[in-house]
Parts: structure tokens; sequence; C-alpha cells
């Protein structure tokens, strides 16, 4: 199967309405989880049927007391009754403790194996996967979804178990006492099977559409009250409009959670009454019986004790269905992101290797983010080992498609990449990667202190090799002034710190790691003059020696640049310096004028 990813109709969280197709297949891959915990499983199994017997064991004393016991007047043989009761009781519940116990192992581990095999997989799937999937999703995924899990082996396997070894023992057991009582108490049993299995269709149908209002409700509050979606709605005076959407459907969901919670409460009414006609006719014939002098007083009461014993299971295992139907559900929906492809993999031929001092060369590559929609139409050039080639061209134009071609963050559709003459997908991926080093305009810094973010490049870092990295991005000073230096912490994001300082402490991060090869989008944003000479004097630093390609945005980059690529609608319309582009009065000229001139005056 391959990677489906959003909008190619692989994923099936919206139509989840629909009840899955409990294949074969499906169920053998559930049980895989389960196999290795199949020793417990078997306990569990073994404890519930122990369990199953000992609850006979109450009704069946009573019958002794009453019919053995009282009328002997024997208190020896009453107080005996009463303590094997209560030992019994006492049993009972040590085995529930280890039944507990085995069922939270169980569950638990299965969580714990697929939270781990969810998380090496995501990191596997290529960027497409992240940019569509909805915010939010991934998370739900790891967390509610994986977490369901647990429910499914207490509540469906372990609840179906009990419930089996119940009802058998104690069909059994009232068949023995007296068949044809027994028959009568289970001619109603199909009296509430049917408006059971009808009542638990409604129940699943409204706990599918609230699980759906609750996941929009998760999904307003995720997209507007993160960092960049509260901004987002804070300048765009949305407050309002998302405090409306907000409104309806939590409105929505309540309802509905009402509604759930009251579906079969009058149902419920009518249930007990059908429940209560099999003791009547217990009692109804049983006293007739008596009566006749065919059974006793403390046979009647027994029958009708085991009797509750049989209708409750009866019930429920009317509803597994719905149980198995969610939870095969559960496990459906994630299956679909197992079944992912990462797309993006090692070639069974791929070598480490190295990038050092290597051209990097695209040969005709075409690549398209959606079909029939190129975005790089036949891009060919060279970036020489040591130079510096800048990109520029308008925006869209596919600049940062090019860049991130190079790391293999998309794979391309046709043409080649090479390093040193070597195609990119010779490369591990980790090779690849570890030898570029990417600035981006929006630098990315996670909740952590700088120096944390500093040493996410490499690990092995000095404290001496981090400041020298700060010094050379020239960050130092200005991290040293702050309260508490290299140990501040940057806030979610990175928002405590300016658009350049960020841009420098990414600038030091990618010294320290040194890579050969460097990618750069310069930020767009304009910086007052101080900034703007450190941004440079840093880039200076980073890019020293190394083969670099940068989008550029400012006019000290592109004339610095050995080559530049003059971008449009996915391809490459000039090349060359600076001077002579810029004579040959083609569209650099243009962008020239619009983009840098004004710049340069303002540098
Ligand atoms: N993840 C994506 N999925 C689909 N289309 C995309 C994606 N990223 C970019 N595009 C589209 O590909 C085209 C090239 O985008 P790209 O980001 O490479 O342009 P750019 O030249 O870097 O622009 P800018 O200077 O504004 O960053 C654009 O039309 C853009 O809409």
């Amino acid at each position: 199967m391959g990677f489906g990813g959003p909008g190619h109709g692989k994923l099936k969280f919206d139509d989840d309405e629909a009840k899955p197709d409990i294949s074969k297949a499906l169920l053998l891959r559930i049980v895989k989880y389960f196999l290795p915990y199949w020793k417990q499983t078997l306990l569990v199994m073994i404890v519930l049927c122990i369990s199953a017997v000992l609850g006979l064991l109450p009704p069946i004393l009573i019958q002794h007391i009453i019919d053995r016991a009282l009328p002997d007047k024997n208190l020896q043989l009453l107080v005996l009754l009463v303590l094997a009761s209560l030992g019994t009781t006492v049993v009972s519940g040590l085995l529930g403790v280890v039944q507990n116990y085995l069922n939270s192992f169980i569950s638990q581990n299965i969580v714990h194996d697929m939270k781990n095999q969810m998380y090496r997989h995501l990191q596997g799937m290529p960027l497409q996967f992240f940019s569509g999937v909805k915010q939010g999703e991934v998370i739900t995924r790891m967390t509610s979804d994986i977490a369901g899990i647990q429910g499914v082996f207490n509540s469906t396997i372990v609840n179906f178990a009990s419930n089996l070894f119940i009802l058998t023992t104690t069909a059994v057991t009232l068949f023995i006492m007296n068949w044809k009582l027994a028959l009568l108490g289970i001619v109603v049993v199909p009296l509430f099977i049917m408006p059971t299995r009808k009542m638990g269709n409604v129940r699943w149908k409204l706990a599918k559409e609230t699980q759906e209002k609750i996941s929009e409700q998760n999904q307003i509050i995720q997209e507007t009250l993160s960092l960049s979606g509260y901004m987002l709605m804070k300048l765009f005076t949305k407050e309002d409009t998302e405090l409306t959407n907000f409104r309806t459907v939590n409105a929505q969901a309540t309802r509905l959670q009402i509604r759930e919670s009251m579906a079969g409460r009058w149902f419920m009414l009518v249930l007990t009454t059908f429940t209560s006609i099999g003791p009547m006719l217990i009692y109804l014939y049983g006293g007739y019986l008596f009566i006749q002098g065919e059974l006793t007083v403390g046979a009647i009461i027994t029958f009708v004790a085991l009797l509750g014993r049989l209708y409750g299971p009866v019930m429920q295992m009317t509803n597994l269905y719905v149980d198995v139907n969610r939870s095969v559900a559960l496990f459906e929906r994630i299956f679909d992101y197992f079944d992912m492809d990462p797309l993006i993999v090692d070639s069974p031929l791929a070598l480490p290797s190295s990038a050092e001092g290597q051209d990097i060369v695209f040969e005709n590559v075409n690549f398209a983010y959606q079909p029939d929609k190129p975005a790089l139409q036949g891009i060919s050039f060279t970036a020489a080992a040591g130079s510096l080639t800048a990109l520029v061209g308008p925006s869209g134009a596919g600049k940062t498609t090019i860049t991130s071609l190079i790391p293999r963050l998309y794979e391309l559709d046709s043409g080649v990449i090479r390093i040193g003459g070597k195609d990119i997908r010779e490369f591990t991926l980790h090779s690849l990667r570890s030898q570029i080093g990417l600035v981006t305009q929006d630098t990315y810094l996670f909740n952590g202190t700088i120096k944390e973010n500093l040493l996410y490049a490499s690990a092995g870092a000095t404290e001496a090799e981090m400041i020298a990295a700060c010094e050379a991005a020239y960050i130092h000073d200005f991290i040293m002034k702050l309260p508490e230096g290299y140990s501040t912490v940057v806030g979610n994001r990175g928002i405590k710190l300016s658009g350049g300082e960020k841009q420098r402490i990414s600038i030091a991060r990618v010294l320290l790691k040194n890579p050969p090869v460097i990618i750069m989008d310069e930020a767009t944003s304009s910086l007052d003059t101080v900034s703007e000479f450190y941004i440079q004097q840093a880039m200076h630093q980073l890019l020293l020696g190394k083969t670099s390609i940068v989008i550029a945005h400012r006019l000290s980059t592109i004339m610095a640049a050995d080559t530049i690529l003059v971008v449009q609608d996915g391809a490459i319309v000039e090349s060359g310096q600076h001077d002579s582009l810029l004579a040959d009065n083609g569209m650099y000229r243009d962008l020239y004028n619009k983009q840098f001139q004004e710049k340069a005056s303002a540098t």
C-alpha cells in the first residue's frame, strides 16, 4: 500500500461512521499485538474461569443454610456455611486484584509497544505528510487512539470471556438443579435480547457522532489556541467568529452527550420489567412444585439468585458487537497510519558517502507536489564545490522547493541530483542529511534553553566549541547579556527572541554542526542596520569554504554569489553573475530593480 496522504482518500477518519469490515487478516493483525503477552492472557482466562465458578458458591451455600442449617437448627453447620460464603467472597476479591494487575500489565504493554512503533513510523514519514495532515491529528493518533487500545482489552476481551464463563457455568448449574425451571427462566431471554441489540445500534451511532463533534472541538482549540493560530486570530480580529464557532460546536457536543447518556433509559425501564418476568415465573412454577413437595424453599431462592447471574451477562453480550466494532475501528484507524509508506527511505544500495569538497549538480529535475501541477520543470545547474549559489525569483517561483530536494525532504519525480557525481539516492539518508546544514527563514527553536537548542546540532560539542560558534555567528555577546546567559529559556518556538537573533542562533547551530553543504533561506524581514550587519557577518562565517545554496533576499548576498540562478514558474530562466545578468537586461534586471535596489539604498 502506498502513502496515501490527505486528499488521496486513504485515511478513513472522516467516514468511520461506517462499521469496519472485520476480516480475518485484520483480526490476525490485532492478535499479533497480544501474542507477546499470551502467557499473561492465558492466566487472565484461568482467573476468570475460577472466579465464575466461585461466584456460583454463595447462592448454593444460601440454599444449604435455608434448607439444612436452619430447619435442623444446626448452629455449627450454619457458622460453617456462613464462613465458607465469606471465604469465597474474600478469594474472589483477591482473584479480582490479580486479574486487575494482569489486565493493566497486558493492555499498558500493548499501548507501550504501539506508541514506540507509531513514533518510529511517523519519524519516517515524508514532509508532505506533516504539511497535509490536520493540526493535532498526529497527537490524537499517538495519544487518545492508542490509549483507547487499553480499553479494548479490558472492556471487550476480558468482559466477553468473563461473561461467557459466568453464562456457561450458571446455565449448566441451573439445568443440573432442575431442567424444567431452567428452561422456564431461559424462555424469556429472547424478549430482551432483541431490543438490546437495537438499542446498541442507536447508542453506537450517537457515540460516533459525539466523538466526531469532540474532535472538531479539539481541532478548533488546537488551531486557535496554538501560538501561531492565536496570533492569526488576534491579528485578523477573528475572536468573535472563533468564539461563535466554538460555542456552536460545544453546544452540539453537549446535546449529543446528553442524548447519548439518555438513550436507552426508557428502554432500560422496559427491560427491567422483562427481566423480572423470569423470577416471577420461577416463583410461580417453583412455588407450585414446593406445594407439591418436589422443591425446597432454598432451591427456589438459589434459582432466582442464579437467574440474575444469567441475565446480566446475556444483556452485556448482546451489546458486545458494539464494543467489538468500536475496538476494531480503533485498530483500523491506527493501522491506516501504519500502512502509509514512508516513501523516502534508504535504497538497498545506499552507502554512507562524503559530500566534502564536492559539486552539487541538478540534471533536468522535475517535481510536483500535486500531480499535474509541476512545481519544478527541467532544473539543471551546478553548484560548484566551495562556491556560493544564490537563488532569486518571485515568490512562489520554486526556490524553496529546489533546496528541499537536496536533503531529500521530497523525492523528485524525474531527473537526478548528484553530489560529487553520485546520485543523492545512493547516499544513506543519514549521511546525506548530516552533511547538510539548513538555515530556514522561520527558525525553529524548541522550548528549552539556548544551550540545549545549540547542542541539538551536535550533542558532543564542548562548551568552548559552542561559544566559538556563537562568536562566529555574532550572537555570543547578545547571549551573555541575557540574565541567564546560555541557560536562558527561549520560550515556545523561540518567541522571546527577535527574528534576527533567532536566525543567528540557528546559524550558530549549523556552524557547530559544521557540515560541508549549507542551504540557507535568508530572512526577508527587514532588519535594522546593526542586526543586518551582524547577520551578514554571521553568514560570511557560515558560508566560508562551504558549498552553499542560498535563497537570497539581500543585495550583499547576490553581490557575493559566484552564481546567481533566476527562478521563475519552476524553471531557471537566467543564470550568471550579478554584473553580466544586469547587463542582459532581462528578468534579473527587473527583479533587481524591484527587490534589491530599494534594499540597497536602505542598507
Ligand atoms: N507543501 C506544498 N504542497 C503543495 N504545494 C506547495 C507546497 N510547498 C510549496 N508549494 C507550491 O509550490 C510552488 C513553489 O513554492 P516554493 O515555496 O518553492 O516557492 P519560493 O520560490 O520558495 O517562494 P517564496 O520566496 O515565497 O518562499 C508554489 O506554487 C507553492 O504554492
